[in-house]
């Protein structure tokens, strides 16, 4: 078919066709002949050769005429050095190396939070039990290979489930904040994290004979004795101190993200919502828990560290009391969250009833926003903290023995006398004199 299209038909006339014939035919002098009748670019040639030569007697005056030699002129335009150069000398990696260094978008996206190639990584542990179950995946109880009595706490996230829920930023930046923050007695150690194809993992501290977390303990032995909410109000708060002084605002303060171990001592875990924050700066994003959310946060104004303040309020009220301080626990968004109908807790002691006062006030003017009138709170007054952070109390001696009785929350009459007289002489002696 191809044929077809170049054949020559009779009666049709190719005018280029035809000029190639006679190039053929005629040779160099039919081909001369055609130039000399472009006047035109005849003359111009003749001037260009003319200058051309005259610029070579300049500066060869030694050589004698007749030695030159011209050489046509290229018509195309002279590439750029540079570019063929390049090219020349462009050495293309090998087929090979190209596929042994290429890094996978999935796996790059999460770098450099969670290295690749780890010396430390899944086929170190053996995977003993489920300790829980997060967004992205699940939380293993796992013993070291070489060493059985070493146990771990092995997070293995999905990658799918957190791509898909547009939450590597967060993945990354919990990572980041853990590995880099100090240790501290209280809060959970990042040993390790890296990658595969299909998962991240992060290799945390495990609470030594873990009794599970707060919210199970709480769900299974009821209410906590004051003294044992002293003990892990304080260890808790020892923990939230060191982190906002190491620039860090924690924002998911809940029973389900404190566990104990043998001792009942707290250790502090997950830090996915937790950010780097100076101090006197404020973010804004509305995050947290719903129940846990200070007023503040929910509003959807600019806040600080002093939230984190709130929600261990909200904590350590449900521990003794067994409810939240505010009618949210519906609550399904932040903007229908309500901070109204407050009561302080009652049958417990002044100091107790006068911290969560304090720390549940939802004017700022009146709230507890700091470590140090923690620490110089009544409640706390029993409590060397040197001695805490060194482990030197025992909680688990106090938990269980519950004091706290839920049903005198329905004795109004009693409820209202106890909360004027407390607050209006706690008012006076901790916030004129000594705060
Ligand atoms: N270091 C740890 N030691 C013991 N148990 C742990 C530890 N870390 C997590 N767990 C258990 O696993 C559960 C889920 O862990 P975690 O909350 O860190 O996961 P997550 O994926 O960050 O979840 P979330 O959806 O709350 O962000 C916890 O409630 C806890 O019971």
């Amino acid at each position: 078919m191809g044929n077809v299209a170049t054949r020559k038909r009779p009666g049709c006339h190719h005018t280029a066709r035809s000029d190639e014939n006679e190039e053929e035919e005629d040779g160099p002098a039919r081909k001369r002949l055609r130039i000399a009748e472009n006047h035109t670019e005849n003359e111009y040639q003749k001037l260009a050769f003319k200058s051309r030569l005259q610029k070579l007697k300049n500066c060869r005056p030694h050589l004698k005429k007749g030695t030159y030699k011209v050489e046509e002129a290229d018509p195309r335009p002279p590439l750029p050095r540079f570019i063929v150069d390049d090219y020349d000398n462009y050495e293309k990696p090998e087929t090979a190396n190209r596929k042994e260094f290429a890094i996978p978008w999935f796996e790059h996206l999460f770098l450099p939070e969670f290295p690749t190639r780890s010396v430390i990584n899944e086929k170190s542990f053996i995977l003993e039990r489920q300790l829980g179950r997060g967004s992205f995946g699940v939380v293993y109880c796992a013993s070291a290979i070489h060493d059985s009595e070493r146990k771990f706490a092995i997070k293995m996230q999905e990658k799918r489930e957190i791509i898909s829920k547009r939450a590597v930023l967060q993945v990354k930046r919990e990572a980041s904040i853990q590995r880099l923050l100090p240790a501290h007695p209280f809060i959970a150690r990042t040993y390790s994290t890296w990658q595969t194809r299909t998962h991240l993992y992060s290799l945390l501290q495990y609470p030594t004979g873990s009794t599970g977390d707060l919210f199970s303990i709480w769900r299974q032995r009821g209410s906590l004795s004051e003294a044992a909410i002293r003990l892990i109000g304080a260890e808790l708060a020892s923990a939230i101190d060191f982190l906002h002084r190491n620039d860090v605002i924690y924002r998911d303060v809940k029973l389900e993200n404190v566990v104990l171990d043998q001792w009942g001592h707290a250790l502090l875990i997950d830090f996915g919502l937790a950010k780097k924050l100076k101090p006197g700066c404020s973010t804004g994003t509305i995050c947290g828990t719903l129940q846990y959310m200070s007023p503040d946060v929910a509003s959807g104004h600019t806040y600080s560290h002093y939230v984190d303040w709130w929600s261990l309020g909200v904590l350590l009220h449900i521990l003794l009391t067994g409810i939240y301080p505010y009618p949210n626990s519906e609550a399904t968004h932040h903007a229908n969250l309500k901070f109204i109908d407050y009561s302080t807790p009652i049958g417990c002691s002044r100091e107790f009833a006068n911290l969560m006062d304090r720390m549940l006030a939802v004017s700022q003017t009146h709230r507890l926003c700091s470590f140090t009138v923690l620490h110089a709170h009544p409640f706390f007054r029993s409590i060397n903290f040197s001695k805490l952070e060194q482990k030197d109390y025992t909680p688990a001696s106090e938990i269980g023995n519950a004091e706290y009785d839920t049903y005198q929350q329905n004795d109004e009459t009693l409820d209202d006398a106890l909360f004027k007289e407390n607050y209006d002489f706690d008012r006076f002696d901790y916030f004129n004199d000594r705060f």
